[in-house]
C-alpha cells in the first residue's frame, strides 16, 4: 500500500468509527470481521465480536429484545427467509426499524472474494416526515369526502359510493332505492334563528337520519338543506316505509339552539329501480318525486311514478 493509500485508509477508518451510520464487514463465511459503534448498537454487541456470524448476531438480538426489530414468533424461520435474500445480489438495499423507534436504510455490497460490506444509514427523520405526510394525505382525503358541518358524506363522496355500489350489483337483478330529502321552509328557519340556528338544525337532522338508518345504507348531504339516502337491495315498499320513518323522525325531533326550541319537517322523494341504473337516473327520479312532495304540501313522502299518478304517503 502506498503512503497515500495508507493515509486515506486511516482517515476513512476514523470517519467510520465516529460515523452516525452503521458499518460492518463480513467475510465469505458470513463471519463479522469489523463493525463500528452504531452497528454494535443495532445488534446489541458488547465486547469482542470477531468471528460471530450473521445468524449468531440475529439470534442474540432476538433473545435480548433490543436493537433491530425482528417481528417473528420463530427466529429460525425468519433466518431462513433472510438468508435466502442475503447475498442473493451484488448490491441490495432495504429498510429496518429498531425497537427504540429509529429507522435505518441498509445496503449490502458484495466484493468478488465474497466479503460483504454493510452500511446502515439513519433515516429516522425521513421516516417520521413520511408518516406525517401519509397522515396528512389521509386527513385531506377524509376532509375532501366529508361535509364539514354535519360530518357525514358530502355530495362527491355520496355519488362515488352510490356509483361503486351500482357497479358492484350491476349483474344482480336486485332492486335499489334512493331517497332525496329537502328540509321544508328552511329559509324561514335561517331568517328566524339566524344562520347558526340553521346550521344547528342541519347537524341535528343529519344525526336523526343517521340514527334511523341501517349501518350499510349510504347517506350524504348533497346540497345546502338537501340530503340523500341510497338503499341497496331494497324494494319500493320497504323504501317507502324507511322514508316514512325518516319523515316522522325529523318532524318529531326538537332542536335546542340557545333558548330556542326549533322544529322542522322534511319532504322526501323516493325512487326504486333495478340495479343496472345510474346515479343520474336515480337522482332525476327522486328529485321529481321530491318536487311532487313539496307541491302536495311538504312534510310527506312521495314515490316516483312515470305519468300523472304519483304514489303518496302523507305525514300521519
Ligand atoms: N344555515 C344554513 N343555511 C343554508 C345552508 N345551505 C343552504 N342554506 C339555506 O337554505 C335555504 C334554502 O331555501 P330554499 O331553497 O328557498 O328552500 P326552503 O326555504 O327550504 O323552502 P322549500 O324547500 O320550498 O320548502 C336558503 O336560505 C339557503 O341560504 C347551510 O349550510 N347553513
Amino acid at each position: 500500500m502506498t503512503d497515500t493509500a495508507h493515509s486515506v485508509a486511516q482517515q476513512l477508518f476514523e470517519f467510520i468509527q465516529q460515523s452516525r451510520d452503521g458499518y460492518a464487514i463480513y467475510d465469505v463465511d458470513d463471519r463479522l470481521c469489523y463493525c463500528n459503534g452504531v452497528f454494535k448498537e443495532m445488534f446489541c454487541i458488547e465486547g469482542a465480536y470477531q468471528h460471530l456470524n450473521f445468524a449468531d448476531l440475529i439470534r442474540h438480538t432476538y433473545a435480548i429484545g433490543r436493537g433491530i426489530r425482528l417481528d417473528t414468533d420463530n427466529i429460525e424461520v425468519w433466518l431462513t427467509q433472510a438468508n435466502a435474500k442475503r447475498r442473493s445480489r451484488p448490491f441490495r438495499l432495504f429498510e429496518v426499524d429498531m425497537m427504540d423507534g429509529r429507522w435505518f436504510l441498509l445496503s449490502e455490497q458484495i466484493r468478488q472474494d465474497g466479503a460483504l460490506l454493510v452500511q446502515a444509514k439513519d433515516i429516522t427523520k425521513q421516516k417520521v416526515m413520511e408518516s406525517e405526510l401519509i397522515r396528512s394525505v389521509d386527513t385531506l382525503h377524509q376532509m375532501a369526502l366529508t361535509d364539514a358541518l354535519t360530518g357525514i358524506a358530502n355530495r362527491r363522496s355520496f355519488v362515488e359510493s352510490v356509483e361503486s355500489e351500482l357497479s358492484r350489483c350491476r349483474r344482480d337483478t336486485s332492486l335499489v332505492s334512493q331517497l332525496l330529502l329537502d328540509l321544508d321552509h328552511f329559509k324561514n328557519i335561517n331568517d328566524t334563528y339566524g344562520h347558526q340556528g340553521g346550521d344547528a338544525v342541519l347537524k341535528q337532522v343529519a344525526n336523526t337520519i343517521k340514527k334511523t338508518l341501517r349501518q350499510y345504507d349510504i347517506f350524504g348531504r348533497i346540497g345546502g338543506e338537501e340530503f340523500a339516502v341510497f338503499l341497496g337491495s331494497t324494494d319500493a315498499q320497504t323504501a317507502m316505509e324507511i322514508a316514512q320513518r325518516l319523515c316522522q323522525a325529523v318532524a318529531a325531533s326538537t332542536i335546542h339552539h340557545g333558548q330556542a326550541q326549533i322544529r322542522v319537517t322534511t319532504s322526501i322523494g323516493v325512487t326504486t329501480r333495478e340495479c343496472d341504473t345510474s346515479f343520474e337516473q336515480l337522482y332525476l327520479e327522486a328529485d321529481d318525486a321530491l318536487y311532487q312532495a313539496k307541491q302536495a304540501g311538504r312534510n310527506r313522502v312521495i314515490s316516483y311514478q312515470q305519468g300523472p299518478d304519483s304514489g303518496q304517503i302523507g305525514p300521519d
